[in-house]
C-alpha cells in the first residue's frame, strides 16, 4: 500500500483518490480551488455523484483519505502523484494542457527522492514523454523519478462503481520499477483478477483516446441509423436490440438520442482529430463523428419543427440540462446547442433539472428555471424531454397533457413507448421510431 497524493479534486480526482484509499492506500487529494477543499474537509461533496459521499467518509473515518490546499507538503510526503487535472479543449479542439504542466513543475520542485507521477487525465499521446523531459530539466539529472499513464475510463454518474470494479487497469510505462508500484497501488484489484494491461506509456495513452472515440463513433453510428428509420418505417430499438444480439457488436452504447455530450466524448474526440493532423495523416472517421455529433443535436430543433412547424413566440419547456442523468455536469450537453437554436427560431424556453440547474446557469443565466417538471410544463406549448432522469420516466403524462397548451411531446431519450404516447393523445416525437403506431 503507497502513500499517494491526488493533485486535482474534480471528478476524476476526488473519485480516483477516494478509490484508491478504499483500496487500502494513504491518500492525499489536492486543489488549488481552496473552496473545494473547504466543502470537502467539512465531509460536503462539492459534485453530484451517486454514491460518492459514503466512500469519502468511511475512508476520512478510516484515516486513508485527507483534502488539502497545501500542494507542495502533500508531493514531498507521498510516493505516487496522481495528476488529475483538467485538459479542456483548447482554441483549434486540441487538449489545452497548461494544468498538466504546471502539476508537473510543483511534482519537480517537490521531488527530495524516488517518486512516480501518474498521470490519470486524458492527454495526447506523447504528452508522458513531454512530462517526463520537463520534470528533467526542472529537477536535474540526478533527480530520481518516473512517469506512468495511468488513464481512467469511469462514466460520471456511476463513477464510485466503476472506479471500484473497472473493466481493465491500464499501465503505461518505460521502467519496471515503477509498474510494480502500480500494481501495488492498485492491488486490491490485482487480487480479484481485473484484467492488467501492462504497456509502453505511448499506448496507454493512446488506448484512452481510441476507446473514448470508438464509443463516440457507437453512438453515432446508432444515431444515423435512427435518423434513417425515421424516414423509412424501421424501428430503431429492434434494429439495435438485434445488431446488439451480435457478440461482436454488443448492445452497450446503441441507444439513440440528441447527440453525445459530456466533459469528455465531444473533447477527446477533438482533440484526436489534432492528434491526427500533428502527425500528417487524416482520420476520415473521427472527423465524420464529431461533425455527424453536432449535425444531431442541432436535429433535435428540425424534429420538433415536424410536430410544430412555427417556433416563432411559442414557449418549449426543457426537461434536462445535464448531458446524462445523474450528474450535475453540464459541459458540452445538448440542451447547450438546442436552446439558443430555439430562442433563435423565437421560441421562450422554460427549463427544469432535478441537480444540474447551477452548472448551466454559468453559461445560460437568465433563461426561466422550474422549480418542477410541471411548472416547466405550464402553459407550454411543446415540451422536450432532454435528459433520461429518473423522474422523467415516471412523469404523470395526464398531468402533462393538462398542464400544456397543446399535447406535443419530443422524447429525444425514447424513453416512452410511443403507440401508448399517441393513445394518450399526445402528438408525440423521437429518434428513430416514428412510424410505431
Ligand atoms: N469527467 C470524467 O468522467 C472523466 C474525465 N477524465 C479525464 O480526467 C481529467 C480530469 O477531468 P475532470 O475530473 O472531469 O475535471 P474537473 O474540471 O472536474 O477537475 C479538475 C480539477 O483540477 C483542479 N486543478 C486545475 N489545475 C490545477 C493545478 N495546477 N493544481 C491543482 N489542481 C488543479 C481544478 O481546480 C479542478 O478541481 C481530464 O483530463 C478528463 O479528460 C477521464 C475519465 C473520466
Ligand atoms: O473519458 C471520460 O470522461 C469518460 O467518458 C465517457 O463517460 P461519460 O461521458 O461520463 O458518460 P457516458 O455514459 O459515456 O455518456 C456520454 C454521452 O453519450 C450519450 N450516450 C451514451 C450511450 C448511448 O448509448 N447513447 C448516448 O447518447 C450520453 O447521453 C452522454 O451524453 C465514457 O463512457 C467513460 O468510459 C470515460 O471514462
Amino acid at each position: 500500500m503507497k502513500r499517494i497524493c491526488v493533485v486535482g479534486t474534480g471528478y476524476v480526482g476526488l473519485v480516483s483518490g477516494t478509490g484508491l484509499a478504499d483500496f487500502g492506500n494513504h491518500v492525499v487529494c489536492v486543489d488549488i480551488d481552496k473552496d473545494k477543499i473547504e466543502l470537502l474537509k467539512k465531509g460536503k461533496i462539492p459534485i453530484y455523484e451517486p454514491g460518492l459521499k459514503e466512500v469519502v467518509d468511511r475512508n476520512v473515518k478510516a484515516g486513508r483519505l485527507r483534502f488539502s490546499t497545501d500542494i507542495d507538503k502533500a508531493i514531498r510526503d507521498s510516493e505516487v502523484v496522481f495528476s488529475a487535472v483538467g485538459t479542456p479543449p483548447g482554441e483549434g479542439g486540441e487538449a489545452d494542457l497548461r494544468a498538466v504542466w504546471a502539476v508537473a513543475t510543483v511534482f519537480a520542485k517537490n521531488l527530495d527522492g524516488y517518486k512516480v507521477f501518474v498521470n490519470k487525465s486524458t492527454v495526447p499521446v506523447g504528452t508522458g514523454r513531454k512530462v517526463y523531459e520537463l520534470i528533467r530539466e526542472l529537477a536535474g539529472r540526478d533527480a530520481s523519478f518516473d512517469v506512468v499513464s495511468n488513464p481512467e475510463f469511469l462514466r460520471e454518474g456511476s463513477a464510485v462503481g466503476d472506479f471500484l470494479h473497472p473493466d481493465r487497469v491500464v499501465i503505461g510505462s518505460s521502467n519496471p520499477k515503477a509498474t510494480e508500484i502500480m500494481k501495488d497501488v492498485y492491488k486490491a484489484l490485482y487480487l480479484r483478477k481485473t484484467p492488467y494491461v501492462e504497456t509502453n506509456i505511448e499506448s496507454a495513452e493512446l488506448i484512452k483516446y481510441a476507446s473514448n472515440a470508438f464509443l463516440a463513433t457507437k453512438i453515432t453510428f446508432i444515431n444515423e441509423i435512427a435518423n434513417l428509420c425515421d424516414k423509412v418505417g424501421a424501428d430503431v430499438h429492434v434494429v439495435a436490440e438485434a445488431m446488439g444480439q451480435d457478440g461482436r457488436i454488443s448492445p452497450k452504447f446503441l441507444h439513440p438520442g440528441p447527440g453525445y455530450g459530456g466533459s469528455c466524448f465531444p473533447k477527446d474526440t477533438m482533440a484526436l482529430v489534432e492528434i491526427f493532423k500533428e502527425v500528417g495523416i487524416k482520420t476520415k472517421v473521427v472527423e465524420a463523428v464529431v461533425e455527424a455529433n453536432e449535425h444531431q443535436k442541432a436535429l433535435v430543433v428540425d424534429r420538433l419543427k415536424e410536430l410544430i412547424p412555427d417556433l416563432k413566440g411559442k414557449v418549449i419547456a426543457i426537461l434536462g440540462l445535464s448531458f446524462k442523468p445523474n450528474t450535475d455536469d453540464t459541459r458540452f450537453s445538448p440542451s447547450k446547442v438546442v436552446i439558443p437554436l430555439l430562442e433563435k427560431e423565437g421560441a421562450r424556453v422554460q427549463c427544469y433539472d432535478p441537480v444540474a440547474t447551477k452548472d448551466f446557469k454559468r453559461d445560460f443565466p437568465d433563461l426561466d428555471y422550474k422549480k418542477s417538471a410541471y411548472d416547466a410544463c405550464q402553459g407550454a406549448d411543446a415540451v422536450i424531454l432532454m435528459t433520461e432522469w429518473n423522474e422523467f420516466r415516471g412523469l404523470d403524462l395526464e398531468e402533462i397533457k393538462k398542464l400544456l397548451k397543446s399535447p406535443v411531446f419530443l422524447d429525444t431519450r425514447n424513453v416512452y413507448d410511443p403507440a401508448d404516447m399517441r393513445e394518450r393523445g399526445f402528438i408525440y416525437g423521437s429518434v428513430g421510431r416514428a412510424h410505431i403506431r
